[in-house]
């Protein structure tokens, strides 16, 4: 059975006219690696800290500013937004579509609540906590061409005509504001669109970023603004000492005109300062070290890295299942081609670095996690093609072929090929990145011993299951994210920057991991046990 919304009652859970508060029981293990009688044993202890949640109920209207407004992802979502939001339906070759959220795990997934009368009872994902209703959101944003949206979603050809057609008087006066364009940083291919872009230096280009969000909030009259970089893969920036490694270095590199600070991190450096939740649908390494350490100590919300929305997101539930089932994925070749813009831009070398890296690190969590099939460091043959096909459009083509050793030296082949427009997947989850975002900043939390609620930790993790590449922490004392440690594993820099990373967050890229997190944090806040799915009452 499916129900709409449900309220819990407990004692743990009080509901004010502002706030939902929770006190909750968080049931994990601790490790100890023992010397027991002369003999080091591992001994596992259960440990139980209590934590209490504050939600603050008070939904904000929401602002969101996309860079990379124009482009195919952003035109197809303020399309989707719209469309959704007046009714629209429009005649197909196959029938009369309506809009809908399909591909949001916030507006069309759901949760399971409990059972009643032997019978599981099931909810909207969104029914956990108040979110921001996606039809009132409103879109703005930069973009290096000044292509007004309706024709950027004309130029995108994902949409059918005819709702193009009753879509384009809300979206042809939607002009992307200048962005900020360093040829340096992007394919050489992406010149001609760059017509609609901010001069100055790179500190007054980030002066200029602040006054376009600050005008954006007032002239919209928004509660809250939230940054998301919907715009081209950018190469990596280099990460050097005395240049980006800390707050201070890349604030001082900023203040010189320093060269080799990406668009996307001017555009990080002015949400931070103004402390506006910044996202990163890319993989490039925009959080370079001295930005995550900005946005810690300015407690500012960071996430990203790269939207996971086809092909690595079925890798991160196939490799999981075979992992988790005994069978040892030993080569995964994942090609795809595809014909966007997107495609145009990763066609440079320098560019496809930045995905090739994220669309192949997906795999190391769950190959670490099975001493049984992979001896340490031994890793599947992986490898990432991808290919510029302009015929094909947004439509990507995604194929994929999976070995995998099984029983008595056997083997198993298994292949997949998936079509789908990469925008229609990428725009449900750039709603549900920036609508968690905004949740997650009217969350408090304060475990057992602290002196005092807090927030998240800035950088948030809880997004990682919309993305390829989590952005991590390792440890707040250590501004350096574990995902960018790997990445400069990745990537020769040519600089002596021995890092002592100490254990930290860990990454995590299995699907079902990822999003059962998400869903028990939220479970939490209202003070329901995490799903575990024994239900021992029909055992
Ligand atoms: N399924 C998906 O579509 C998917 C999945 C994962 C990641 N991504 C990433 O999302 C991004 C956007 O994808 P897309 O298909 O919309 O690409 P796109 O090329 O259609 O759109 C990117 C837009 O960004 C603009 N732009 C480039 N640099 C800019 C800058 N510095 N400031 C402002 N605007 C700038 C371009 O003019 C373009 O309009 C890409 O980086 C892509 O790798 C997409
Ligand atoms: O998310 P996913 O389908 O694994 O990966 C996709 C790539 O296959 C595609 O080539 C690229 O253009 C998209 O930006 C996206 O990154």
């Amino acid at each position: 059975m499916f129900i709409q919304s449900f309220k819990v009652e407990s004692p743990n859970v009080k509901y004010t006219e502002t706030e939902i508060h929770s006190v909750y029981s968080y049931e994990t293990t601790e490790l100890a690696h023992e010397n027991r009688n002369g003999t080091y044993q591992w001994v596992v202890k259960p440990k139980t800290v209590k934590y209490e949640f504050r939600t603050d109920t008070r939904v904000p209207k929401l602002g969101v500013m996309l860079v990379g407004w124009g482009g195919n992802n952003g035109a197809t979502l303020t399309g989707g937004v719209i469309a959704n939001r007046e009714g629209i339906s429009w005649a197909t070759k196959d029938k009369v579509q309506q809009a809908n959220y399909f591909g949001s795990l916030t507006q069309a997934s759901s949760i399971r609540v409990g059972s009643y009368n032997g019978e599981e009872i099931y909810a909207p994902f969104k029914s956990l906590l108040p979110m921001v209703n996606p039809d009132e959101v409103v879109f703005g944003g930069w973009d290096i061409s000044n292509m007004n949206l309706a024709d950027a979603m004309a130029r995108a050809k994902v949409f059918d005509i005819d709702l193009q057609k009753q879509l384009r008087p809300y979206m042809e006066h939607m002009v992307p504001l200048p962005g900020i364009y360093d040829p340096d940083f992007i394919a050489a291919n992406q010149g001609t669109r760059a017509n609609n872009v901010i001069k100055g230096t790179k500190k007054e280009q980030v002066q200029q970023i602040t006054k376009d969000i600050k005008e954006f909030k007032e002239a919209n009259k928004v509660d809250k603004v939230v940054v998301l970089w919907t715009a081209n893969t950018e190469r990596y920036s280099n990460v050097m000492v005395g240049l980006n490694d800390t707050m201070e270095s890349l604030l001082a590199s900023l203040d010189k005109d320093e060269p080799e600070i990406s668009p996307s991190t001017l555009y990080a450096i002015a949400c931070i300062l103004e402390n506006v939740p910044f996202i990163n649908g890319s993989p490039q390494n925009t959080f370079v070290p001295g930005l995550i350490d900005l946005a810690i100590q300015r407690n500012s919300l960071i996430g990203g890295d790269d939207f996971k929305s086809g092909q690595t997101k079925m890798k991160s539930v196939l490799v999981d299942f075979l992992v988790g089932a005994g069978i040892k994925p030993t080569s995964i070749v994942s090609y795809n081609h595809l014909g966007n813009n997107d495609g145009m831009n990763l066609s440079a070398p320098q560019t496809f670095r930045s995905k090739e890296i994220s669309k192949s690190n997906v795999v190391d969590d769950m190959v670490a996690s099975n001493g049984i099939l992979y001896e340490p460091g031994e890793h599947p043959d992986h490898v990432v093609v991808i290919k510029y096909v302009p015929y094909v459009g947004d439509s990507k083509r995604a194929m994929d072929e999976y070995t995998s050793e099984i029983f008595m030296g056997g083997k198993s082949t298994i292949v997949l090929h998936n079509t789908c427009e990469d925008s229609l997947l990428a725009a449900p989850i750039i709603l549900d990145l920036v609508l968690l975002a905004e949740l997650s900043t009217r969350i408090q939390l304060k475990a057992d011993g602290e002196g005092k609620f807090h927030s998240f930790h800035p950088v948030a993790t809880i997004l990682s299951y919309l993305t390829k590449a989590p952005l991590v922490i390792a440890n707040t004392k250590f501004f350096l994210s574990i995902n960018c440690l790997q990445k400069l594993y990745c990537k020769v820099i040519g600089v002596g920057l021995v890092l002592q990373v100490p254990p930290g967050t860990p990454v995590v890229n299995a699907l079902s991991k990822q999003r059962a997190m998400l869903e028990n944090i939220m479970r939490a806040c209202v003070g329901l046990a995490p799903e575990n799915n024994m239900i021992l009452e029909y055992k």
